[in-house]
């Protein structure tokens, strides 16, 4: 089965990176940027128009503004029985159809970057002409790059703010950790060495199968102790709600991106 990437930036990246030991190809219009990812991954880096139509999936992986231009110019190429998966954020299954003819296998996907290191969250959603067999056969795609979900398109904008950019939210948190590190005095070196490695190491508790977030912090927080007094200054500048806001205007854009 042979896979086409089209747009090989952060995203397009990850995904050759979690998917580089099957038969990819990728389309990138930067050429600085194509003979990268040709020799850090050993792939082929082709024209649009011969990887589209040879391939039997194309991953379209570009940004939303592109998207249509890019429709219009494969729209002549593809095939019955090709499997087009978009990762592109906020843009509905129905919008790539109506831009491509007879009736195209379209599912829509959101992962995340993790997937360049094979623990990825993607969730997917199959568009009006993809069958049950065209979501498996994604689905088996996409297992090795990490935790793939089916889901409701009507979630995705939701699932797009949470997972999509989670770990956009994460590292930021580990960023302002690290400044936290060095205004408490630490060597930025040495804050940094602490941060990541507790960060590693959360991840991975908060990772494993019977995980519970409010039972991992309650463990942490003496009574009296230093924890929960860093909760309490948390709490007090409102995170909870900012994150939720946060959250909610990322799916808000995602819908508004749509239209
Ligand atoms: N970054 C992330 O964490 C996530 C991103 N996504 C989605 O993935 C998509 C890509 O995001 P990201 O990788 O961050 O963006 P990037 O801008 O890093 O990558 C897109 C790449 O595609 C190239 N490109 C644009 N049009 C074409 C074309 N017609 N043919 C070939 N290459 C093309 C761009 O070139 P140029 O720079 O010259 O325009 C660029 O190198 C977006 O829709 C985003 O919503 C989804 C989940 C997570
Ligand atoms: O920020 C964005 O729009 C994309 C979608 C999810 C992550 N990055």
């Amino acid at each position: 089965m042979s896979t086409t990437i089209v747009g090989g930036g952060n995203m397009g990246e990850a995904l050759l990176a979690g998917l580089s030991s099957s038969d990819v190809t990728v389309v990138e219009q930067s050429s600085s940027r194509a003979s990268y990812l040709s020799s850090r991954y050993g792939v082929p880096v082709s024209e649009l128009e011969p990887a589209v139509s040879k391939a039997d999936t194309v991953f379209l992986v570009v940004k939303p503004y592109h998207v249509a231009a890019l429709l219009d110019s494969i729209a002549g190429h593809v095939r019955p029985g090709q499997l087009i998966v978009s990762a592109v954020g906020g843009t509905p299954t129905g919008s790539i159809e109506a831009r491509l003819p007879g009736a195209p296998a379209v599912v829509r996907s959101m992962p995340n970057l993790p997937v360049s290191v094979g623990a990825g969250t993607i969730a997917i959603s199959g568009g009006r002409h993809a069958t049950s067999e065209d979501l498996d056969r994604v689905r088996a795609m996409l297992a090795p790059l990490g935790r793939v979900v089916e889901v409701a398109e009507s979630q995705l904008d939701a699932v797009t703010a949470l997972s999509g950019g989670g770990p956009a939210y994460f590292a930021l948190l580990a960023e302002a950790m690290i400044d936290a590190g060095v205004l408490a005095g630490l060597p930025r070196p040495l804050a940094e060495e602490l941060v990541l490695a507790t960060a590693a190491g959360a991840g991975r508790m908060l990772g494993s199968p019977d995980a519970d977030p409010a039972a991992l912090r309650a463990a942490v927080c003496s009574p009296g102790g230093t924890t929960i007094t860093a909760i309490h200054e948390l709490e007090s500048r409102a995170l909870r709600a900012s994150v939720m806001a946060a959250v909610v205007a990322a799916r808000d854009r995602s819908i508004e991106m749509g239209r």
